[in-house]
C-alpha cells in the first residue's frame, strides 16, 4: 500500500453574505500519497481553487479535517503553520506573485532565506534550480524583465527550493503559450520524479490534466473522479 500524504476529510466550505449562505465544498474527501500528481478539473467557480486553499492552509474550512502526514493544519499553532507553508509545501500560481523589486535569483532563493539557510548556500541553490529550469542567463533580472513563461518558471523554482512534500499549483500553465506549457508541464514531471514531491495541480488545461497520475473533477461540491484509482 502507497504511503498517504495528505487527507481531506469531510471538508465543507460555506460563505456567508448576511442572511445568505453559499456552501461551495460539501464533505469532500481526498486522498493523496506521497509523490502523486493529482489534477483537478470542473467548471468556473466549481470551487478548485477553494480547495487548493484550503490544503494549503491559506483558508480554514468551515468543517472537517486537512492532515498533511497526519498532522492537522487547522490545529497547530500560527507559528507551526507558517513553518508548513515555508518547509512542506510549495506555491504555484498563475499571477506567479513575484516580488516585483528582487531579482529572479532572489525570489528562487526567498524561502531558503526564510527558512533559515545560509545567504551563499541559498543562492548557490537558487542558481542552480534556475538553471534546471533553463533560466541561468536571466538570473539578475527583475520579474518586470521577464516573459510570462519565464516568470512562470521562476515561480516553479522558487516553489521548489526547500524540497517540498507537496506543491500545489493553480492554472500553472493558464497564460502560456502551448510550447511554454509543455515545458512547465515536463519541468514538474522531472522534479517530481528526481525529488519525490507530490503536485496537485488545478487545472482547465486538459492536455495537463490527463498528462498527471490521475484527475479528479469538482461538481456540485464534491470531488469525483475522473480516472485511475478511485478516492
Ligand atoms: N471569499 C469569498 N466569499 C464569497 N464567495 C467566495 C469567496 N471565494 C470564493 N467564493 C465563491 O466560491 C465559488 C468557488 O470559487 P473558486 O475560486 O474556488 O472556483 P474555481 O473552481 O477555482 O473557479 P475558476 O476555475 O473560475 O478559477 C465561486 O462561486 C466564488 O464566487
Amino acid at each position: 500500500m502507497q504511503d498517504v500524504l495528505l487527507r481531506v476529510e469531510n471538508v465543507s466550505k460555506d460563505y456567508h453574505d448576511g442572511a445568505v449562505t453559499t456552501r461551495v465544498l460539501s464533505e469532500v474527501e481526498l486522498q493523496l500519497f506521497k509523490g502523486e500528481q493529482l489534477a483537478i478539473v470542473g467548471s468556473s467557480g466549481s470551487g478548485k481553487s477553494t480547495l487548493l486553499h484550503i490544503m494549503g492552509t491559506l483558508d480554514a474550512p468551515s468543517s472537517g479535517r486537512v492532515l498533511l502526514l497526519e498532522e492537522d493544519l487547522y490545529r497547530v499553532s500560527a507559528r507551526r503553520q507558517s513553518q508548513i507553508r515555508n518547509q512542506e509545501l510549495g506555491f504555484i500560481y498563475q499571477f506567479h506573485h513575484l516580488l516585483p523589486e528582487f531579482t529572479a535569483l532572489e525570489n528562487v532563493a526567498m524561502p531558503a532565506f526564510i527558512q533559515g539557510r545560509a545567504r551563499q548556500q541559498a543562492l548557490a541553490e537558487a542558481g542552480a534550480l534556475l538553471e534546471r529550469v533553463g533560466l541561468g542567463h536571466r538570473m539578475s533580472h527583475i520579474p518586470a524583465e521577464l516573459s510570462g513563461g519565464e516568470r512562470q518558471r521562476v515561480a516553479i523554482a522558487r516553489a521548489l527550493i526547500n524540497k517540498p512534500k507537496l506543491v500545489l499549483a493553480d492554472e500553472p500553465t493558464g497564460n502560456l503559450d502551448a510550447v511554454s506549457g509543455d515545458a512547465v508541464y515536463a519541468l514538474i514531471r522531472e522534479l517530481a520524479e528526481q525529488l519525490g514531491t507530490a503536485f496537485v495541480v488545478v487545472t482547465h488545461d486538459h492536455k495537463l490534466a490527463s498528462r498527471m497520475d490521475r484527475q479528479v473533477t469538482m461538481k456540485d461540491g464534491k470531488l469525483q473522479p475522473l480516472s485511475g484509482l478511485v478516492l
